[in-house]
């Protein structure tokens, strides 16, 4: 039997010798033995054995002294590890990579392997210690040097140390004098890795393939014309419809440039502009259409689709139908709000006060507390009375409607602009009252339009040049927190300070569900036209809720109830189904989390007295009161809470502390935050 043969491999790194000596000894047993070092760990003094493998021509210089000349020597080349080639397959065609190595010369070879390989979809810019970096690379490959990668790239694809070649590895048989015995195994074990390589390409592109062609599926059967390029312009996929509209087949165009086939200025100036306006109506081949673009930030790509305007104008306007011009004419009065729990009263009581004061309110209150009702009411009983009062909601319009709307237009201020131009709400709400619902859905550039006829007292009409004086009363309405919103920057703050010049919270029914009984008799009556009966345990049930939807919810629970029900009576059978009713919405009000607040208020002390403590603070808020500690103690005492003055204090700096209250200097005495107001109304409602 042959002697065992010994072959030696000197690399740079450790992780380096660790995979190659993982290779050669996989290749050349049981016919040979591999003993490896790394220069970074230290190399003896000599080395023998039958075969001297070098990682790389580069180390010739450190090692030549510990190399005998009568061992024959094999300086590997290398080629990139097959195992996590698909890791670079699927990055976007044309993507700017960074290719990271330890010295030039390796990083070079390594990105000329990868074209070699056929894997030339990417840019590749090199980097290695010393050099330079591309920075508009955001992604960095590596053959196992992620330790290199410039810190600014987020992220590193390492596809591991470079193994040593085919053509290496025969001849480190042939020096051996193994060929013979290991050629079988070298065919076959290379084969093995063709055939695996080409199975994951082949996997890869036919889920491609798959993907692309349900993605083709459901972009032909939008209603839209759409068409997609990259960043240099090159069309890069369209549907049916955009070849419908161009009347070329798809296959002369794709890969043409986009700016041929959009041949129109204003559609290109919006196009490549820097308009923040993600949609426009423009005009192509003689057609209107509502033209949307954007960028996919993540592969670079603009798509841009042309949408039908007459389909998306009659969505527009059955929305306006809707939401705008609720009615010119107020149809509620104070009368018309039911209810008779302290809560509703206040905010009566204080709706009422507010109403002769002819400045702008924002009402806040969840989605169907009455923000609407209560604003008609406040207009019907303010000296505006006899002038028109419009209603507009913002949650649905688009920017461009609300601001053409709100503002009116001047004759050809942009394609579609009717002859003579168009009035806008606030114009048409001369001497009335305007009501601005969802308020926190409205753009910056509306925002900061809004503002100046607050700050003026005149507007100018889109594409106009003079101004026009308006008198308007706002009232705004909101249910989002506008105060996290400017926290975020999404709401300018000088604005929310413009409409709460006065301000009215609405309490949500379940805070509030002594009313319950009253507004169930209420619908029933004006819906069933006083006939219909409910029995008392579907009442009992009934208040069993939590009205997340408000009083909207509970009038269209009695509308269905009333429709469903036998013999005009309503039992436990006609109640909707558990799914029916609203569920909480954590985004609806502040952002709190509950359970964290109240394990705060329980690790302070005894949770009842906070709580009782921001009642008394709260109801003296409604009438209009601050609260000071004397009282505070004086009241707490009645309902059943003797604390000391120090003790209130005490608990006072905590609620403050914890953002829930502010606490007035000197005598002026405590008030409740917004904060503070939707914590206890949560912890209320969650019993
Ligand atoms: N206290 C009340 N008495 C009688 N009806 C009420 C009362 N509160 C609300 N409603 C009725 O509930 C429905 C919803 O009220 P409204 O549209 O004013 O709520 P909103 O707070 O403006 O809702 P959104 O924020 O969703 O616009 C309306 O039909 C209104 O008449």
């Amino acid at each position: 039997m042959e002697e065992t043969k010994k072959v030696i491999l000197i690399t740079g790194t450790e992780d380096t010798r660790i995979s190659l000596h993982k290779q050669i000894q996989q290749f050349i047993y049981p016919l040979g033995v591999v003993e490896s070092y790394a220069s970074d760990e230290g190399l003896p003094s000599m080395v023998s054995g039958d075969l001297i493998v070098l990682s790389t021509q580069l180390l010739m210089d450190e090692v030549v002294h510990v190399l005998d000349e009568s061992i024959p020597l094999v300086i590997a080349r290398r080629m990139i590890n097959y195992d996590f080639i698909d890791k670079i397959l699927v990055l976007p065609k044309g993507k700017n990579v960074l290719l990271v190595n330890d010295v030039q010369e390796t990083t070079i070879e390594t990105i000329e392997y990868l074209k070699r390989l056929g894997i030339d979809h990417l840019n590749y810019y090199p980097y290695y210690p010393g050099g330079e970096v591309n920075l508009e690379c955001t992604i960095a490959i590596t053959p196992g040097e992620a330790h290199l990668v410039p810190t600014h790239i987020k992220e590193v694809i390492d596809i591991g140390p470079r193994l040593i070649d085919m053509t290496s590895i025969m001849e480190i048989f042939r020096k051996l004098n193994i060929l013979d015995e290991r050629a079988d195994a070298l065919s076959e074990k290379y084969i093995k890795k063709i055939i695996q390589m080409a199975k994951k390409l082949a996997q890869y592109s036919s889920e491609k393939t798959a993907l692309n062609q349900q993605l083709m599926m459901v972009i032909n059967n939008m209603n839209d014309a759409i068409i997609v390029a990259d960043e240099k312009g090159t069309i890069q996929l369209m549907n049916d419809n955009m070849e419908t509209l161009l009347k070329i087949p798809k296959k002369r165009v794709l890969q043409q440039n986009i700016r041929y086939y959009l041949q129109d200025q204003a559609l290109q100036d919006f196009i490549f502009g820097e308009c923040q306006n993600r949609s426009r109506i423009l005009s192509f081949r003689q057609q209107d259409f509502v033209v949307e673009r954007f960028w996919m930030d993540e592969s670079n790509l603009l798509v841009v689709t042309f949408k039908n305007p007459h389909e998306t104008l009659e969505i527009e306007r059955k929305l306006k139908r809707e939401l705008i011009n609720k009615g010119y004419v107020a149809k509620y009065h104070f009368n018309n709000i039911i209810g008779e729990s302290k809560r509703i009263q206040e905010a009566k009581a204080i709706a009422k006060k507010l109403a002769p004061v002819d400045y702008t309110i924002l009402i806040e209150g969840e989605s169907g507390t009455g923000k609407e009702l209560f604003a008609s009411a406040i207009h019907n009983s303010s000296k505006r009375k006899e002038g028109p009062f419009l209603g507009v909601n913002f949650s649905a319009l688009s920017e461009e409607l609300v601001e053409s709307e709100l503002f009116g237009y001047e004759e050809g201020a942009f394609t579609g602009a009717k002859k003579g131009g168009k009035i806008g709400l606030f114009e048409q709400a001369n001497g009335g009252t305007i009501f601005l619902d969802e308020i926190g859905d409205i753009s910056h550039k509306i925002q900061t339009r809004l503002l100046r006829v607050l700050q003026e007292k005149e507007l100018m009409r889109v594409g106009g040049s003079r101004n026009i004086p308006i008198d308007v009363r706002i009232i705004a309405a909101t249910n989002k927190n506008l105060l996290e919103m400017i926290e975020t920057g999404e709401f300018r703050e000088d604005l929310y300070h413009r409409l709460k010049s006065l301000y009215l919270h609405l309490p949500p029914l379940r805070t509030r569900k002594e009313d319950l009984q009253l507004l169930l008799s209420y619908f029933l009556k004006q819906e069933g036209k006083g006939k219909i009966k409910i029995q008392q345990e579907v009442v009992q049930q009934l208040t069993e809720y939590n009205w997340y939807g408000n009083v909207r919810e509970l009038r269209n629970i009695i509308n269905y109830m009333v429709a469903v029900c036998d013999d005009n009576l309503i039992q436990l059978k006609d109640l909707p189904d558990k799914h029916f009713f609203q569920k909480a919405k954590p985004h609806n009000n502040i952002n709190l989390n509950v359970d964290e607040d109240i394990t705060k208020l329980e690790n302070y002390g005894d949770i009842r007295e906070f709580l009782k403590i921001m009642e008394k603070i709260e109801d003296a808020g409604g009438s209009g009161d601050n609260i000071g500690r004397g009282r505070l103690v004086s009241i707490l005492k009645d309902e059943g809470f003797p604390l000391t003055e120090q003790k209130v204090r005490y608990r006072l700096d905590i609620l403050e502390e914890l953002g829930y209250i502010n606490k007035g200097k000197g005598r002026r005495g405590s008030k409740i935050t917004l904060r503070g107001k939707e914590i206890l109304t949560k912890i209320i409602s969650l019993g």
